[in-house]
């Protein structure tokens, strides 16, 4: 069931429209996220959710009450949700266990204790906020926030002011302690590594408006349109031809498998080619030029230049070391194929 709805959100600032017609659901539990680059309006949504937004348009409800729409809403403290933000917020004149404490209204030791417990802090409790790192920080103020057992956890942007290694890392922590303790959330979040390691939904949000409303790996695998595609992950779109019911045609031969688009045989069409999709295989006949080279410890991401002019990325396990200009073989190495209509 549906913990939220949030239904054709519209939000302006000044009579300008900055969130429109934006709608999901979240699950019970689930962990939901807001993902898209900066200014694109997730902080507002968030803002909405929690009630500091008036709405220009459509309705959010909160465990089947209307708790928004442009009729008016619930004030923020009878919402039932709690708040973490990027700069922690923590108190500096208390200790770790007063922090957590402080959300608390009977400050039952017991629950600070679990609480502790369950962020793994238990050994720094009597320290100040000065005392702990960024992560650790991080933790306190989840579970502050988790201390009144808010039906539901906004995240807004909570590892931003952490190195790229802990932020990924900490997202996963952060996501076992939710699931733990059942908590349902939506964090907003530019890296998509962060919103991968912690989302069970990931919205993909440009000017405004929520494109797709998926799992991650159905966004990346099955993003519904161009700006998807190009914005998660890596890759290049190539021209094509729809050569058969279930078959495409491009610079790299023709590949049958699953083409999800409504055409016609022969129409032309681009071609999503992901670092994945293509292989190095030495004995190929099918060779590229090596353009441009990453190294990324197990693998390098390789940029191939193909005959046309046309570029390809190919992520290839490190030990094949090929210089810049070297020509190399490879093969095409698709499970679906995902296309749009040129
Ligand atoms: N109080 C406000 N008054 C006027 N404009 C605002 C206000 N708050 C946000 N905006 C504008 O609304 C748009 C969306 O802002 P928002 O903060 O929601 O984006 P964001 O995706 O969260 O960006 P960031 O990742 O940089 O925080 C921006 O153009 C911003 O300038």
């Amino acid at each position: 069931m549906a913990l939220l709805k949030v239904e054709g959100l519209a939000v302006s600032f000044a009579g300008r429209k900055v969130v429109e017609n934006l709608s999901f659901d979240l699950a019970e539990g689930e962990i939901g996220c807001l993902l898209g680059a900066s200014g694109c309006g997730k902080t507002t949504v968030l803002r909405a959710i929690a009630g500091f937004e008036p709405l220009a348009g459509g309705r959010i409800v909160l465990a089947d009450r209307e708790v928004s729409s442009t009729q008016g809403q619930t004030p923020v403290q009878e919402r039932g949700i709690g708040m973490v933000f990027q700069d922690y917020a923590l108190f500096p004149h208390l200790t770790v266990a007063a922090n957590i404490a402080f959300g608390l209204i009977d400050k039952d030791p017991k629950v600070v204790r679990e609480l502790l417990d369950l962020v793994g802090l238990n050994h720094v409790e009597a320290r100040y906020p000065h005392e702990l790192s960024g992560g650790q920080q991080q933790r306190v103020a989840l579970a502050r926030a988790l201390a009144p057992k808010p039906r539901l956890l906004l995240l807004d942007e909570p590892f931003s002011n952490l190195d790229v290694e802990l932020r990924e890392r900490l997202g996963q922590e952060v996501r076992s302690i939710l699931k733990a303790s059942g908590t349902t959330a939506i964090l907003v979040t530019h890296d998509q590594r962060e919103a991968f390691a912690m989302a069970d939904r990931v919205g993909v949000m440009t000017e405004g408006a929520l494109r797709q409303w998926a799992a991650p790996y159905e966004l990346y695998h099955e993003p519904s349109d161009r700006f998807v595609a190009n914005f998660i992950g890596e890759g290049v779109l190539l021209p094509a031809k729809l050569t058969g019911p279930n078959c495409i045609e491009f610079e790299l031969g023709e590949v049958c498998r699953t083409v999800a688009i409504d055409c016609c045989i022969g129409c032309d069409m681009e071609v999503l080619i992901r670092p994945d999709d293509i292989v190095h295989v030495d004995s190929s006949p099918l060779k590229a030029e090596v353009i441009a080279k990453v190294f990324r410890g197990a693998h390098f991401l390789y940029t191939l230049g193909l005959p046309s002019g046309q570029r390809v990325l190919s992520l290839v396990p490190s030990h094949h070391n090929h210089a810049i200009g070297e020509a190399i073989g490879i093969e095409v190495e698709c499970d679906h194929v995902i296309a749009f209509k040129a």
